[in-house]
């Protein structure tokens, strides 16, 4: 396998596709987005220029934000070359191909079809997959060995992780490249197992479904719901892991809020997995007895604390929600 330093080829000008192209083709790669589509030319010409000022868009909020300067909006657009899927797009010279077509088997199997047609045997290809496992789409691929999923996060280009999934048959040597790749454009790969919904749909499906049914059940606004979820949830985890949490509040707590929530919604959903049931049995609760999915050792405990609190301040502070302190008493004495 030749290493990925040049020509990154993406398959699927959507969404994703864009950002992912953006992505790279600020971090200088030349990159061909090509468009799986079946259009007239007209039509063609068109999808190029929305798609080529949607891109231009992104990059000058860039610039505005001092993150780009204003000549490089031009210079990091041109290395991204909009091509229909059979004109020549460079396919030989490819190092690696992304896959981003819509979540439908038969877009995404006609797609690979093409793709391990077009490309040398060796080139890795990766999927943008959110839902499919590597496993099941390595099944359209030839040379499994060379496959893997890698599920980026909308927006692209701006939100760092993606989630790395090597199927059954996914060399090391893919895997470990495409990893290093991912790091030297920065982003923050995390690897997990091909299993449908990776990490991070898997949770927000829950949630982002969980969201409607408030607002389906009248609980409250989609506003309210939306600023719950911007200065409480979402806040809090943008410090704390999901399972890190788990052990500040207590895996007993959530396993009783668990069982109210599934005896008075009447619902199977909340049901705590067995895991839960597991960690309480052993004692395993959370930072209460020093372990739960984590390890805390006590001589580093206010340490950790401090550090965690102060992750929190800086956040707050970052986006002005630190109320200032009182520096009048309220009731004034007599
Ligand atoms: N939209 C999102 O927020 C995210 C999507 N993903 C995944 O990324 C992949 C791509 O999704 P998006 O970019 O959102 O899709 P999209 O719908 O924005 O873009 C897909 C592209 O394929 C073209 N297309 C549509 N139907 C086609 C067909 N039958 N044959 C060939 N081309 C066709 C469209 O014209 C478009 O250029 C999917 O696997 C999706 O699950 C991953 C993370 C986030
Ligand atoms: O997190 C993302 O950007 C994506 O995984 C999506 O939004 C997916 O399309 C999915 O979670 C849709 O529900």
């Amino acid at each position: 396998m030749k290493s990925i330093r040049g020509c990154i080829l993406i398959a699927g000008a959507g969404r994703m596709g864009r950002g992912i192209a953006l992505t790279f083709a600020y971090q200088g790669y030349e990159v061909n987005l090509v468009d799986f589509k079946q259009r007239t030319h007209g039509e063609f010409a068109q999808y190029v220029i929305d798609a080529k000022q949607e891109i231009k868009g992104q990059l000058s909020i860039l610039s505005r934000s001092g993150v780009l300067s204003e000549e490089s909006v031009e210079l990091v657009l041109d290395r991204i070359h909009i091509r229909p899927k059979d004109e020549k797009c460079g396919w030989e010279r490819a190092d690696i191909v992304f896959e981003a077509l819509p979540e439908i088997a038969d877009a995404k199997r006609e797609a690979f079809e093409f793709i391990c047609l077009k490309v040398p045997q060796e080139v890795p290809i990766a999927s943008t997959s959110s839902a499919y496992s590597a496993n099941e789409l390595a099944e359209m691929v030839t040379q499994k060995e060379r496959f893997l999923n890698t599920h980026w996060l909308n927006p692209a280009y701006l939100i760092p992780l993606v989630e790395v999934s090597p199927g059954t048959e996914t060399s090391g040597e893919v895997l470990g490249e495409v990893f290093q790749l991912l790091e030297r454009i920065g982003k923050v790969p995390v690897k997990c197992a091909p299993s449908p919904g990776y990490i991070v749909p898997r949770v927000q499906a829950l949630a982002m479904n969980e969201a409607a049914r408030l607002v389906e059940d009248g609980v409250a606004s989609p506003e309210d719901i939306d600023k719950a979820v911007r200065v409480g949830f979402g806040l809090r985890f943008a410090v704390l892991g999901l399972l890190e949490f788990i052990d500040w509040g207590g895996a007993d707590t959530l396993y009783h809020a668990s069982n109210h929530l599934q005896l008075s919604l009447g619902t199977d959903r909340f049901t705590p997995p067995q895991i839960i049931q597991e960690k309480i049995e052993q004692g395993d609760i959370g930072l209460k007895t020093g372990r739960g999915f984590y390890s805390f050792d006590e001589k580093r405990m206010d340490q950790y604390q401090l550090e965690t609190i102060q992750k929190f301040i800086d956040l707050l502070d970052h986006l002005g929600l630190i109320p200032k302190p009182a520096v009048e008493p309220l009731v004034t004495k007599e």
